[in-house]
């Protein structure tokens, strides 16, 4: 709702009341048409101020009323009408106006702001443009080149951002200084402006048009904001208002914009976490850390050191090899320099001091583990800190997908051990897996995701199995992915269909970005390959593909030795071409084992490798090893490249539907029944089978099955 105030003299205040950030719900929208109203009838005001309740303006359309019918008054002729009021409109932001927000502040005829407050219109990160007239009057306001950037990317600014392109009156004013009645309003009014533009208008539009359609990999929200602009730049408004509905309407109804807005609510329940136990986030008690160590400085180690000192802590970081030290310490200070200068960070916060001794963590809080992937080396290690550390102190590994549980089984206090699974670099990638076993405490948990968020991560509780949650769904899309070359695929023909599904990087690409040898490595010690494993194309009493293996044999690791699915330019290269030795390879290789190629349909290669990770996923969450889908989802979109605007797999395999998952991974296991993957999840068939309810019930429906033993 919207209260109504008189202040002394002759100013009228609304205030949006919607906690937390006082949505424009259809109450908050009723509110504001009825007490502007009544301070038009008031003879005794002269001027209007809206402001937010809580020192927030706005945070926008109740973007939880998108799902159902549009209730209350429309919010495009109701901030018209606040536009057309012959009294002066203000709009006093605090805290944040975002989306309809600042679409109402446009519609206002001045607006001031704290130097704090956050301003942007965020619509395109939900599948939607600003629908409200923001695509309309802020290119208006600051010319069509600034609103082309802050529309098609969402990005928010402070005040001082928005002072300097004159969308904000000076704040030393006083509200009724600003507000002088009986002064014109005319030029106040957006909507009857013309739009500042640049000479080469066309080619700004054509440019910002390529650019956008590269970065969004099919997402039709920033190509749709371009489209809203052009009209601003050369329609008078109300045929660039007709423009801007339609397009929206478009986007509304698109499958993309659920998605998106899926994705925001996903990212928000991940974080009110829940474990099997009972333990949330609601009745665990998270300390806070301000000293901690990091062991291992390769690549992760050094991205986890800059991502806690960003945050204020302070850390030791300890390698035992004397040149990966020294190099250490010159490397990471330039890098937490260079991501505290994109932070917009005068200095990094934290302090580093870098040791070869394990001694010099006794003093700290909390230690991250970052060696190198090998168990006995972190039984080693782990071993070492329990008796050096002081007893409290949190124990954490990054491992990507080993034993946390042994891990803990070698410490003096096993309920402190968690895993912290971070993604490369470290200080950039927002995903944090927070990996529990049966013995960790809830104050372990806690901490743990409670430091991801301080850090500005996505932080998810996954359980403890191989892989976790990420890396396990990764397995069975990287052996379809193999298997399809056998069958007469090649790396370039996969990759292509998965970056039109929207992935940033194909399967092949992204394993030679990783590195070839890392999962060579584990099926080393998986006992699937290395010496005196026989080369057959059976292992374990299932399907295996030596591809990859002999690939890493050829001396192929990827990037960086200049080789892998692809050729680069050198070691360390970036550019992948397509090398006639892998095509030469996959040929003698088929010929060898005695394999027909065949010509595959990118159908056939998107749902062998998109359904067996999804059909991963099931287990995951029949196994509990992921609280919900939204867990899965949002370290799909977080971590693993998954088209936000596909929401996250499980998101997807909704969209596509149930019932079609299941009848494709049937007709690809019977023909593929050598691949347990393949093999429908009990919980998908029984989802199926009680008519594929949404994915927001699917948690509620699993802990319903498993209470009577269904799953
Ligand atoms: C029917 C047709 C109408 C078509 C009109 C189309 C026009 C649309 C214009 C729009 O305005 S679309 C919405 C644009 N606004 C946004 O995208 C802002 C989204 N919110 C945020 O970015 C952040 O929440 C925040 C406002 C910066 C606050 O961040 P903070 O970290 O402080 O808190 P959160 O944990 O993110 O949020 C707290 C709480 O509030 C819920 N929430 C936030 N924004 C909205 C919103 N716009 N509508 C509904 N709910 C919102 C959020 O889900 C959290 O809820 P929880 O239950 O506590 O998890």
């Amino acid at each position: 709702m919207a209260t109504y105030s008189r202040l002394p003299g002759s100013v009228a205040l609304i205030t949006l009341q919607n906690p937390p950030v006082n949505a424009l719900s259809a109450a908050v929208r009723q509110g504001i048409v009825d007490t502007v109203q009544r301070a038009l009838k008031d003879p005794k005001v002269t001027s209007v101020v809206i402001c937010g309740q809580n020192g927030k303006f706005c945070g926008g359309a109740d973007i939880r009323e998108f799902a159902g019918p549009m209730l209350g008054p429309p919010l495009v002729p109701m901030i018209h009408a606040i536009e057309a009021v012959d009294k002066p409109v203000a709009a006093a932001i605090e805290g944040v106006a975002l989306g309809g927000g600042l679409e109402l502040a446009l519609g206002c005829h001045y607006r001031i702001a704290h130097s704090k407050a956050l301003l942007g219109l965020p619509e395109v990160t939900l599948g939607l443009l600003p629908g409200a007239g923001g695509s309309q009057r802020l290119p208006r306001l600051i010319g069509l080149t600034a609103a082309l950037d802050l529309i098609t990317t969402g990005r928010q600014h402070d005040s001082s951002f928005f002072s300097s392109l004159h969308l904000l009156c000076v704040c030393s004013q006083s509200i009724s200084s600003v507000c002088v009645s009986g002064q014109s309003l005319d030029s106040r009014r957006l909507s009857t402006l013309p739009c500042p533009c640049p000479p080469d208008v066309d080619s700004l539009l054509d440019k910002t048009m390529v650019k956008v359609r590269q970065r969004s990999r099919g997402a039709l929200a920033p190509v749709a904001c371009v489209q809203a602009l052009m009209a601003a730049a050369s329609l008078p408004y109300t045929q660039g208002m007709e423009k801007e509905r339609d397009l929206l309407t478009t986007l509304f109804n698109s499958g993309q914009a659920r998605a998106l807005q899926y994705a925001f609510f996903s990212q928000r329940v991940v974080g009110k976490w829940s474990l099997p136990s009972g333990a949330s986030w609601d009745n665990s008690a998270a300390r806070t850390i301000s000293k901690a160590a990091v062991i291992g400085l390769g690549t992760m180690g050094r991205g986890i050191v800059v991502a806690l000192a960003l945050t204020g802590i302070s850390v030791v970081a300890v390698e035992t090899q004397e040149k990966q030290l020294a190099e250490a310490s010159q490397v990471v200070p330039a890098m937490l320099q260079r991501e505290a200068g994109r932070r917009s960070l005068a200095t990094p916060p934290g302090v580093i001091s870098f040791s070869s001794n394990l001694q010099d963590v006794c003093e700290v809080e909390l230690v991250i583990e970052a060696v190198f992937e090998d168990m006995s080396l972190k039984l080693q290690v782990f071993r070492h800190l329990t008796s050096v550390c002081r007893p409290g102190t949190l124990l954490c590994s990054n491992t990507s997908g080993l034993d946390i549980d042994r891990l803990a089984a070698v410490t003096q206090s096993p309920g402190l051990v968690v895993g912290m699974h971070f993604f490369a670099p470290a200080h950039v990638m927002k995903l944090l897996e927070v990996v529990y076993g049966p013995r960790s405490s809830p104050e372990a948990v806690a901490t743990a995701m409670q430091l991801g968020k301080r850090m500005g991560k996505v932080s998810v509780a996954v359980g403890n199995c191989p892989g976790f949650v990420g890396n396990r769904m990764l397995k069975p899309y990287l052996e379809q992915a193999n298997f399809l070359l056998e069958e007469g695929a090649t790396p370039q023909q996969v990759d292509e269909v998965l970056e039109e599904f929207g992935f940033p990087m194909g399967v092949f690409r992204m394993s030679d970005l990783s590195g070839l040898d890392v999962g060579w490595r584990i099926r080393k010690e998986a006992g699937l390959t290395g010496p005196g494993v026989e080369s057959t194309r059976t292992r374990q009493g299932r399907r295996y593909s030596p591809l990859p293996d002999q690939v890493c044999e050829a001396g192929r690791l990827g990037q960086k030795t200049g080789r892998g699915w692809y050729q680069y330019d050198g070691p360390g290269g970036r550019v992948a071409r397509s090398d006639h030795w892998v095509n030469i390879f996959l040929e003698a290789y088929r010929a060898e084992h005695g394999l027909v190629a065949r010509s595959i349909a990118p159908e056939e290669i998107l749902e062998r490798c998109l359904y067996a990770l999804i059909n991963e996923g099931f287990n995951i969450l029949q196994d509990a090893m992921a609280a919900g889908p939204e867990d899965i989802d949002a370290i799909y979109v977080f971590g693993y490249g998954w088209p936000r605007h596909h929401g996250g797999p499980m998101f997807h395999a909704g969209q596509v539907g149930l019932g079609r998952i299941l009848e494709r991974l049937q007709h690809h296991h019977h023909n593929h029944p050598d691949v347990p993957h393949l093999k429908p999840s009990t919980l998908l068939r029984r989802l199926v089978a009680v008519g594929s309810p949404p994915v927001q019930k699917w948690r509620e429906f699993i802990n319903k099955e498993r209470v009577h033993s269904q799953l």
